[in-house]
């Protein structure tokens, strides 16, 4: 088998909370291969966003090693994991985190802009109206609904067509149709262009689309799903 895109080996994660110190992530080992969707699922702080953000380089781990796409994420500063971040990774928050000054299109030309895409502007249009959002391209966040926001970041996440994207809760704030529109867009991102997802999720829709699931139970790999997280 070809080398994991993501390889986790003895992950913790230790934050300080108002009782002092707490572990969060107890040694997590997990190894996630070339275009494959690993689905992440566990009961509510359990740790699934935390782990998230470690497989993105947004929070370090404070223990084991972390691998993406061969460059070992602990050994990189800010700036490295920016610039790793901009040119192989998507990273979709719970929280959107879109630019509040700029419009739908503006939000998802920037990454485009920033990797030198001279159709920034006309990529951006077409992702967002393969997220149903064509009409939405000149709102600003303010003006959208918490869904339509969530798909806008979606659309900034795989417009510049990630190598490895991570999604916290991809169809969470979404119906039937609009989640449908969602996972057809992740896939699309897997099956035309060999990206690896790995998707924290609630919907079983979802999680069972996945080709593993992952569950996570107090900040370690269930113990029957240990095995196969390797
Ligand atoms: N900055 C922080 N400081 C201290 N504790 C934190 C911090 N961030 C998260 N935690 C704790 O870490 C644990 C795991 O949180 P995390 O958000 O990863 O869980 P989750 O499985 O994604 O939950 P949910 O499904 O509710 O989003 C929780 O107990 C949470 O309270």
């Amino acid at each position: 088998m070809t080398d994991p895109v993501l390889a986790l080996k003895d992950v913790t994660l230790r934050l300080n909370g108002n009782a002092g110190m707490v572990e969060i992530l107890h040694g997590i080992t997990l190894d996630v291969h070339k275009g494959e969707t690993l689905g992440l699922i566990g009961p509510s702080g359990s740790g699934k966003s935390s782990l998230l953000m470690i497989m993105g380089g947004l929070e370090r781990a404070s223990g084991g090693s972390v691998m993406a796409l061969g460059q070992d994420l602990t050994a990189l500063n800010e700036d490295g994991l920016a610039r790793f971040r901009r040119d192989h990774m998507g990273v979709v928050f719970q929280s959107f985190h879109l630019i509040p000054t700029m419009t739908a299109l503006e939000n998802v030309a920037t990454p485009l802009e920033l990797a030198g895409k001279p159709d920034a502007f006309e990529l951006a249009r077409a992702e967002l109206e393969a997220v149903g959002l064509g009409n939405r391209a000149d709102h600003y966040p303010a003006q959208m609904s918490g869904g339509e926001q969530q798909r806008v970041a979606l659309a900034r996440a795989s417009a510049p067509r990630p190598k490895i994207l991570l999604a916290d809760e991809p169809t969470g704030n979404l119906d039937g149709v609009n989640g449908d529109a969602i996972i057809k867009m992740l896939f699309d991102l897997r099956d035309r262009h060999g990206a690896t997802l790995v998707l924290v999720t609630h919907a079983n829709a979802l999680a069972e689309k996945c080709d593993r699931v992952i569950r996570l139970t107090d900040g370690r790999v269930a113990p029957d799903q240990a095995q196969a997280a390797e």
